[in-house]
């Protein structure tokens, strides 16, 4: 479904992301986990379209990102780290132009859906107010629910649930393991590694824009037998000293 291919990208002489792949299949949460300037949101950026890779390919369910990107983009969501919205519009309002750009014709069922994901992330009360006086938290809910929207088969959150209060965190979770056990890939950066841990189906530790471990939370487990039993503790002692200063 997600499939990142020998992935480099240089800023200038600075190497961010150095050589990485991995696959994301159906039904599958993948946690991307790294200490800051590790190379996440870059590599997020290029499975987007956002960034040209200097080199490597990234299919989504099966196009390539940089040859085919309009059938690519037919096919995924994204919550940026840092989400551009339209302050003028009401997240309702913004909820229909992003499925006007999605669907050809709206129909009962899209809102149905609109406002089900209003609910299900708790903003039915705030739908119909300006974006210019959301706050942060609501900012994030509101992309989520257009990223959803129209059910893409693979699902980019880069810290979806930062900001958000412990309910609609909990809400913003649990959707997104509804997605998941409904069929999509989804690619999750957070640097709250208990999240990672309780969510995640699968793990990628990249540090320095290098992919040093993967796998499922049991298996990292079993492999680095790190003191203590915490993803935190795994986490921690495989990229101890190789923190980027
Ligand atoms: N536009 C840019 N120009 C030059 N260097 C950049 C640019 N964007 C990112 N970088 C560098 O690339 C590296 C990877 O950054 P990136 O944003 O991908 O990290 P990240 O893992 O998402 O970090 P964080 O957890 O802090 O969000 C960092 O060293 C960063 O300084």
């Amino acid at each position: 479904m997600l499939e990142v291919n020998n992935l480099v990208k240089n800023y200038g002489k600075k190497e961010a992301v150095k050589n990485i792949s991995f696959k994301i299949k159906p039904g599958e949460i993948y946690g991307f986990l790294g200490h800051n300037g590790a190379g996440k949101t870059t590599t997020i950026k290029a499975c987007t379209g956002l960034l040209k890779p200097t080199s490597g390919v990234i299919k989504i369910c099966g196009y390539d990102i940089v040859s085919q990107p309009l059938e690519a983009k037919k096919n995924f969501g994204y919550v940026p780290d840092n989400p551009y919205l339209y302050d003028k519009l009401t997240g309702r309002e913004f909820l229909n132009v992003v499925s006007d750009v999605y669907m050809k014709r709206k129909s009962n069922d899209t809102v149905r859906k609109i406002n089900s994901l209003l609910e299900e992330l708790q903003m039915t009360n705030d739908a119909d107010k300006l974006i210019g006086t959301y706050s942060h938290g609501m900012r994030r809910k509101i992309t989520l629910c257009a990223a959803l929207l129209h059910n893409p088969s693979v699902i980019f959150l880069d810290e979806p649930t930062n900001g958000l209060d412990a309910s609609s965190a909990r809400a913003a979770k649990d959707l997104i393991r509804k997605y998941a056990d409904e069929g999509s890939a989804v690619l999750f950066t957070t640097h709250v590694l208990e999240i990672a841990e309780k969510l995640c189906d699968r793990i990628g530790i990249v540090n320095q824009g290098e992919l040093i471990a993967e796998g499922s939370f049991e298996e990292l487990k079993e492999k680095y037998k790190v003191f203590g039993s915490t993803l935190e503790d795994i986490f921690l002692n495989i990229t101890e000293g190789r923190k980027e200063g």
